[in-house]
């Protein structure tokens, strides 16, 4: 396969690198008055400001030239086609599936897979209308009013993100509530403030093997058993969402309170398939629905926009431009919207877990970078957190900035000076907007001495500017803009990953460290310590546990 390091395309974007270092983005929009909405791009009902970006018009045609000698509509063509693109675990990878409309058709493998994502929502929505409903109860009869979903990795961040960004949808008296890790701590917390009377599990795991999942639901399961005093209690307290149709049915619970996927939706891009029924349980099945529409816009935008006009094409060129031209590692990803407040670590594992690759489909080295660390916290709080680093730090850190127009609920606030109380939503995106203002434009040092700075103390006050951000604006957190923004990255992530010809649907990094843990148990828990046998540091670390765990 084609190292795209090696060709013209990539050559011409490098000679491209020191004319970025001439010019600043103050130059750049003195130059052009225009260039705020000219460089701006609409993506459903995204409006996505790509023009505080350090790129001229010609390298924003060299990085388009780039996608294209990667061949990336062809390689779009093919995912959305199911072609078995995920070639180390031979699948299909066809999350966009999942938000097909249900007169669509895609037939891959002989079976019409449009047909099956749809039979299983009309089960979800029964389900989740029965449950909101009241007519779903409990084994002592009771209504249900917690949902408890037990998974982790993408059968936990998409749902536990949504939940949150849905949260005024959430009228119907049932609340969710999300238990990952194997740290007994986490589920210990839950089981503590719930009634098992009225609480629904959902276990959700694609492959039902996943150990911090199992120990958690087994362990809830023991615990709604002793509490409810029935092995029979299982049935009306415990649902699965998985692929492994036996194992569920071996864990107890029966297939008419599973609800299934397939191996061609990968963990990380699973938040629109049966994985988001604890949403679905919780903001209601219209909601749902109006989720995967917002998918399905944002899918039909990837799969047909010319790239000059693609958000996610345009915001993947950007990020390769920084992290494989430019220097940077990371990406800060700035909500302003406390909603969002989980969007963040949900992109961590869909941009980590799939771009975090050194070898190429064919299994030779990559020469470039691939992937960022993405990170963030919602605005305003990472102002008076890290944003110093973002605006005075030596690291060029570029930056997703996410707002909405109008809230779902707004106060005022007396502000001091003002003469009317001040909308606090208005106060919210003054801050957005002010940080992108100030990453780009910063403050010079005669801007500072014209304010009657000290001197001495002007160099510190110095804003370089010069810093790269996006800002995403949509007209309110509803679930369709909520499905839009998911999408959005995803094919970001499938964008980088077709032009750096790595695989974005596999993640055999994370196989290891689990069978490690799996001996490393054995060393912690055995009846006599073992023979030293694995380094010095964790056989001194593995016996220092064992004394203080009483264990010799
Ligand atoms: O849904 P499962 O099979 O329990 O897997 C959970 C997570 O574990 C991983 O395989 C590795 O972290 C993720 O890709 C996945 O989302």
């Amino acid at each position: 396969m084609t190292d795209i390091s090696t060709t013209e395309q990539w050559a011409a974007v490098e000679g491209l690198v020191p004319s970025i270092g001439e010019v600043t983005l103050r130059e750049l929009f003195d130059a052009d008055p225009e260039r705020g909405r000219r460089m701006s791009v609409t993506a459903g009902d995204l409006h996505v400001d790509l023009s505080k970006h350090l790129v001229t018009d010609e390298v924003l045609h060299a990085l388009t030239e780039l996608a294209h000698a990667a061949r990336l509509p062809a390689q779009r063509a093919a995912m959305f086609r199911g072609d078995r693109i995920n070639t180390t675990e031979d699948r299909s990878v066809l999350h966009t599936a999942l938000r097909l409309p249900a007169d669509a058709e895609l037939v891959v493998d002989g079976s019409d897979v449009v047909a099956d994502v749809h039979a299983v929502l009309a089960r979800m929505t029964d389900l989740a209308d029965r449950v909101r409903s009241g007519e779903w109860t409990g084994h002592t009869g009771e209504r249900i009013d917690t949902v408890v979903n037990i998974g982790i990795g993408g059968s936990d961040l998409g749902p536990v993100m949504v939940d949150a960004a849905l949260r005024e949808l959430q009228t119907a008296g049932i609340r969710a509530r999300y238990v990952s890790n194997v740290d007994p701590a986490d589920l210990t917390a839950t089981l503590a403030e719930i009634d098992p009377a009225t609480t629904l599990v959902v276990v959700a795991s694609k492959t039902f093997t996943t150990q911090e999942t199992m120990a958690n639901a087994h362990a809830a399961r023991r615990h709604f058993i002793e509490a409810l005093g029935s092995e029979d209690a299982i049935a009306s307290h415990f649902v699965a969402v998985s692929t492994a149709a036996d194992k569920v049915s071996d864990f107890g619970i029966a297939p008419d309170n599973m609800f299934g996927f397939w191996d061609w939706v990968g963990g990380r891009y699973s938040v629109s398939s049966a994985i988001g029924l604890s949403v679905m349980i919780t903001a209601g099945p219209p909601a749902f629905v109006e989720m995967l529409e917002g998918f399905h816009t944002m899918d039909l935008h990837f799969a047909t926009e010319a790239p000059e006009h693609n958000a996610p094409v345009l915001m993947a060129l950007l990020g390769i431009w920084y992290t494989c031209f430019l220097g940077a590692q990371s990406k800060a990803v700035i909500p302003y919207a406390q909603d969002l407040l989980r969007f963040p670590a949900y992109l961590q594992q869909l941009t980590m877990e799939s771009l975090g690759k050194s070898v190429r489909l064919d299994g030779s080295d990559v020469t470039y970078p691939t992937g960022e660390v993405y990170w963030g916290e919602p605005g305003t709080n990472g102002q008076h957190a890290f944003f110093q680093l973002l605006h005075q730090g030596t690291q060029l850190v570029p930056v997703d900035f996410i707002g909405v127009a109008r809230p779902a609920a707004d106060l005022d606030a007396d502000v001091p000076g003002a003469a009317e109380p001040v909308s606090m939503h208005d106060m919210l995106m003054a801050n957005l907007f002010a940080q992108s203002r100030v990453l780009a434009f910063g403050k010079t040092e005669e801007e500072v001495l014209a304010d009657g700075v000290d001197p001495a103390l002007a160099p510190h006050k110095v804003m370089p500017g010069n810093r790269p951000s996006t800002t995403i604006l949509a007209p309110s957190l509803s679930p369709s803009v909520v499905g839009q923004l998911i999408a959005l990255y995803e094919h970001i992530v499938f964008t980088q990953a077709a032009i750096l010809g790595i695989n974005a649907f596999d993640q055999w990094g994370v196989e290891l460290g689990k069978a490690q843990a799996g001996e490393l148990l054995s060393a912690l828990t055995a009846e006599a310590h073992r023979e030293p046998g694995f380094d010095s540091s964790t056989d001194s670390l593995v016996e220092i546990y064992r004394e203080a765990r009483g264990r010799r």
